[in-house]
């Protein structure tokens, strides 16, 4: 009903047209009611004319009417009012919009003066009411167009709050004439008349004069208000009408290189591989603590999966969808340490960058913050570190105002931080502020049947990556993998895997894939504790330069003599085999001379040393 639109235009062209020529108007829209009438007619504006009238046939045919004697013209055929029409002449026209006829306007004479103007003015009357409704009808198509402006600054207002940027439209000049509601939360409303009441006059020329987009510039509407802004040109053929400027706060621009960046991995407990109770322990540990907001202090030895719990610690908790910022506190220099952590002010120190730069406790708001070797940070970052974590806000170096933050600590270190206390290189109270919750992650050799998974797991891994199909293990090299004590933990682990696929040349991961020194187990059947202990005693006894004392050795235990002797002769030749006068030092390391060596090498056939000295 597109009359409805423009009913009191209806009406006022109604009025008008009766007051001149002093007849009877009425206008029906396309279902036949009546909108707008004069005289008698406006008692039933609103009801609707019978479907019989000529109003019905003009809306029928489309066309324009005159019926000079009521009863007798075609449009009177059917009508209710045939034998008793109280008319004398009617005038109909068409209301035509896009082509659809969408009501009717009419002129009736119920007066015979009436009639006889009507007559003799009918073409002119005809001309003149077939202008009145191309003058509705372009009524209509007005408030068609108000409607559909306003429908699309609706839209636009919508989208334009749906921003999640600050976002201003100025004119040329720097008037601003949009707003969202997103910048009416960064600045008062009084500095969204003009673009000099928000930026500096700098950048305002920058922004007026650039003639093109910017983008990534930068800006600060007060101390703690800051971030990128970027500017489109509103242009309408070559000439720029204003601009668009969209303004991200410095947390916004953090959240999406965090988002882009930082923690791409994401780590849940079913990725840390095993089932021994002791790792079981640890990871019901850290699962019933991830949604705390506690600190964490995840101690174990390197290589045993600290950061990979911490990761998923972070996965398990709330803050989830925000970023996991990890440091490690050994890996930076000492001097870079303390603004990596907190942060910089623009100038705060020649080589600052322009600018300024947030620190790791700013980039991880909302988020966790992974302190690794946490056993490493110098004692005077220790003390800022626990008023930050006591206040929760950093400080930026250079800066005067302090940023407020909201981070999970989660700490580790794979040293004896009490002993550290102790020798008074890391402080008491921070160590108790960290120590809320700790969980010790188990090193490999004391939970050996976790190694199959590991190693079926890795297996699998290393071959998906270097793009080789290894579907089985050698039982020997299967048998050396879990015999071995894993100083390294899982990360020595998984690095010999990848080296073992790397020489794999077939399907099956065999002995001599694995690196030298894992086969020296092999071809000494020595196992890895004895190993170990051997060669640092070796260590040790170099380092003194004494004479290692058999009574020292006597670490074979459940072997022969025999046995615990020939296997002490093999690791000492292994050991030196690489180093000039080999079989000097493997003698002196047991304790027997260079000759009764050799008479021990013929007795147990074992491969010589380096005969350079014999
Ligand atoms: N249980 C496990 N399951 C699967 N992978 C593991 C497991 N534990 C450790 N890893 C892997 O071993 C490597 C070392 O782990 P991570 O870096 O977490 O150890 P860390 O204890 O933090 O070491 P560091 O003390 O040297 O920082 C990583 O590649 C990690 O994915």
């Amino acid at each position: 009903m597109k009359l409805d639109k423009v009913i009191q235009n209806a009406q006022m062209i109604c009025d008008a047209i009766a007051s001149v020529i002093d007849i009877d108007v009425t206008i029906v829209d396309e279902t036949l009611m009546r909108i707008a009438g004069t005289g008698r007619y406006q008692e039933s504006i609103g009801e609707n004319v019978s479907d019989h009238s000529a109003f019905s046939y003009a809306i029928k045919t489309g066309s324009e009417f005159i019926i000079e004697n009521p009863g007798d013209h075609l449009a009177c055929k059917m009508c209710d009012c045939k034998n008793k029409c109280s008319e004398h002449a009617e005038v109909c026209c068409p209301i035509k919009w896009e082509n659809e006829t969408i009501g009717v306007i009419g002129l009736i004479a119920f007066e015979k003066t009436q009639r006889d103007h009507i007559i003799e003015n009918q073409k002119n009357l005809l001309q003149f009411l077939n202008r009145m409704a191309e003058l509705i009808a372009s009524k209509v198509n007005e408030q068609e167009a108000v409607e559909e402006m306003a429908l699309l600054a609706k839209e636009l207002e919508i989208v334009v709050d749906a921003i999640d940027s600050g976002f201003i439209a100025i004119r040329n000049d720097g008037k601003v004439i949009r707003a969202n509601h997103k910048i009416l939360k960064m600045v008062d409303k009084e500095r969204l008349e003009s673009l000099s009441d928000l930026l500096d006059p700098k950048e305002v020329e920058i922004v007026l004069n650039a003639k093109r987009a910017l983008s990534n510039r930068s800006y600060r509407f007060n101390a703690e208000e800051r971030g990128l802004y970027d500017v489109s040109l509103i242009q309408i053929g070559a000439e720029i009408k204003g601009y668009v400027i969209t303004f991200r706060t410095i947390e916004d621009v953090i959240n999406t290189v965090n988002e882009v960046l930082l923690d791409v991995v994401t780590t849940r407990f079913e990725h840390i591989i095993g089932h021994s109770d002791a790792l079981c322990q640890a990871k019901a540990m850290a699962g019933k603590v991830a949604g705390s907001t506690s600190t964490v202090l995840i101690l174990g030895e390197s290589g045993t999966g600290k950061e990979l719990f911490a990761r998923a610690i972070h996965q398990a908790s709330q803050r989830q969808k925000k970023p996991f910022v990890a440091v490690n506190c050994a890996a930076i220099p000492e001097q870079l340490l303390e603004s990596e952590l907190f942060g910089y002010e623009e100038g705060a120190f020649t080589g600052a960058k322009k600018g300024g730069k947030p620190g790791k406790f700013q980039l991880a708001n909302k988020g966790t913050l992974f302190l690794d070797e946490i056993g490493d940070m110098p004692l005077h970052l220790q003390a800022k570190l626990l008023r930050v974590l006591q206040e929760n806000q950093v400080e930026r170096l250079g800066g005067k105002t302090p940023i407020a933050i909201d981070v999970r600590i989660i700490a580790a270190t794979n040293q004896d931080l009490e002993l550290k206390v102790d020798e008074g290189a890391f402080r008491k109270d921070l160590y108790y502020r960290l120590n809320v919750i700790p969980i010790t992650v188990p090193p490999l050799r004391n939970r050996k049947e976790d190694i199959p998974e590991l190693v079926w797991t890795m297996v699998r891994r290393a071959s998906q990556k270097l793009g080789k199909s290894i579907g089985s293990i050698e039982e020997t090299c299967f048998d050396h993998l879990n015999r071995y004590d894993w100083p390294g933990n899982v990360r020595e682990l998984e690095n010999t895997i990848e080296y073992a696929v790397n020489m794999c040349d077939d399907h099956t991961l065999r002995m001599q894939c694995l690196p030298k020194k894992l086969q020296k187990k092999h071809d000494g059947e020595m196992s890895d504790v004895i190993q170990h202990r051997i060669e640092s005693k070796v260590e040790q006894l170099e380092f003194e330069e004494a004479p290692l004392k058999a009574s020292q050795k006597t670490v074979f235990e459940f072997e022969t003599l025999a046995e615990l002797e020939k296997r002490s002769i093999i690791a000492a030749l292994e050991y030196y085999r690489p180093y000039k006068k080999s079989a000097e030092k493997a003698a002196k390391v047991l304790g027997i001379s260079r000759a009764k060596l050799y008479r021990k090498i013929a007795e147990y056939k074992l491969n010589e040393a380096n005969d350079d000295e014999k």
